[in-house]
């Protein structure tokens, strides 16, 4: 109840969406560090070191505007109003080197404490901006405390003396530039570490692609088709609705490879692979078995759709052709389908495909063999004809 609550209350405060969310926290954050600034003031004005009014000014000039920047980010209308910098830092950064330098001007004697101020503004930045970004942040800072400094002792002497405000400047134009250069060297370590990641997940990607697919033809490898088969046959077993495989094998591809060489055997094999693709459903799986034999597996679709699918997958092949030295060839394969059986298991539906496929082979190859439970019905490519359209739908 109390953890809703806090979500409730985070989502209404940050929103919803991650990177909006860390870019509100952040403005957030901002308002936060100049709300404790503000009361620093209260006491400056308290103890009479700062003048109330001025201090009054201050703090609801500097609270409005990080208020600002932190409606804008909570509405979204930071990715409208700046797309190339949606987190508002380099704007951000230069209100608040405006704040601070307005801060150095209203603090009498301990102005020298807002110096802090603007070494957190330019470290805050080191996180968001880039190396070039926080370098201008810098100058800008440099100059315009540089230029106050300047125009304050001409203007009020005795509360800008000379000596004061170059030791002030010093500092300044000493730690600026050096935190711009840890800048650049952080900007530079989180460039690599997010090349790193990058590599990663590339890496990781290219592992599981490994894991899962055949790396000739891209398909699925055979122990990731047993993986969505396994889990398809359990879909089906749920639902009650029929799901059959299908076992297909190139014929004669001994003799492709001996007499046209390995590497037209790899590109028929490719070719075969991209055919079959291309004709069963996108709901389907397909995957290289081994060899010269590929799987298909076919969720909610019983034998008699299976076969249809394989018909359709031989008339595809008759347009196949390979160039065989000057000679052009065609491609057909056999296969043995098989329908899983209720509460059969998965290896004995693969052994009834294996047994239609010999069968396919048996009878002069280039068909599909039914095994129905136990038994078997032919069909060949060419019985297709034959069959009611419909049935065969793709
Ligand atoms: N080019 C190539 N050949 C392969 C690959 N994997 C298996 N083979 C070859 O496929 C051939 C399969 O031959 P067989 O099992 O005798 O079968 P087949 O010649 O197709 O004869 P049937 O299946 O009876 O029609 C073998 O010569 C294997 O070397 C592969 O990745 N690339």
């Amino acid at each position: 109840m109390g953890q809703a609550l806090s979500t409730q209350l985070a989502t209404l405060v940050l929103g919803r969406e991650a990177r909006q969310r860390l870019r509100a926290s952040q403005a957030l954050l901002v308002v936060l560090v100049d709300v404790l600034l503000s009361f620093i003031c209260a006491f400056g004005v308290w103890t009479g070191l700062i003048d109330a009014h001025l201090a009054l000014a201050w703090s609801s000039l500097t609270l409005l505007g990080v208020l600002t920047f932190y409606a804008v980010i909570r509405s979204g209308w930071n990715e409208r109003l700046s797309p190339t910098d949606p987190a508002l830092t380099m704007v951000q950064g230069v209100f608040s080197v405006f704040s601070t330098v307005t801060a150095y001007l209203i603090c009498g004697p301990v102005r020298g404490a807002s110096l802090l101020a603007m070494a957190i503004t330019l470290v805050s930045g080191m996180f968001a901006l880039k190396p070039g970004q926080v370098r201008r942040l810098s100058v800008l800072a440099v100059l315009l405390l540089g230029a106050t400094m300047v125009g304050g002792h001409l203007r009020w002497p005795d509360r800008f003396p000379i000596a004061e405000e170059a030791l002030h400047f010093m500092m300044v134009a000493v730690v600026l530039p050096a935190i711009a250069v840890l800048a650049g060297q952080l900007s530079t370590m989180r460039h690599k570490l997010r090349q790193h990641r990058h590599d990663l997940e590339q890496a990781l990607e290219h592992n599981r692609q490994l894991a899962s697919r055949d790396e000739l033809t891209g398909l699925y490898n055979r122990r990731h088709v047993m993986a969505l088969m396994h889990k398809e046959v359990q879909r089906a077993e749920r639902s009650g609705r029929p799901m059959s495989i299908a076992l297909l094998d190139i014929d004669h591809f001994k003799r492709i490879n001996d007499s046209c060489g390995h590497a037209q055997g790899d590109e028929v094999l490719k070719a075969f692979a991209l055919e079959v693709g291309a004709t069963v459903r996108d709901t389907d799986v397909l995957g290289r078995w081994g060899g010269e034999e590929f799987m298909v597996v076919l969720p909610e679709t019983d034998a008699a759709g299976a076969a249809c699918v394989l018909d359709r997958v031989h008339e595809r092949m008759r347009n196949l052709s390979f160039a065989c030295g000057s000679e052009a060839r065609g491609v057909s394969f056999s296969a043995g389908i098989a329908a899983a059986a209720p509460g059969e298991a998965l290896h004995l539906t693969i052994e009834r495909a294996d047994a239609a496929l010999y069968r396919a082979k048996e009878a002069g190859r280039q068909r599909s063999v039914v095994a129905e439970a136990l038994e078997a019905t032919e069909t060949t490519a060419l019985a297709q004809a034959a069959r009611p359209v419909t049935s065969c739908a793709p």
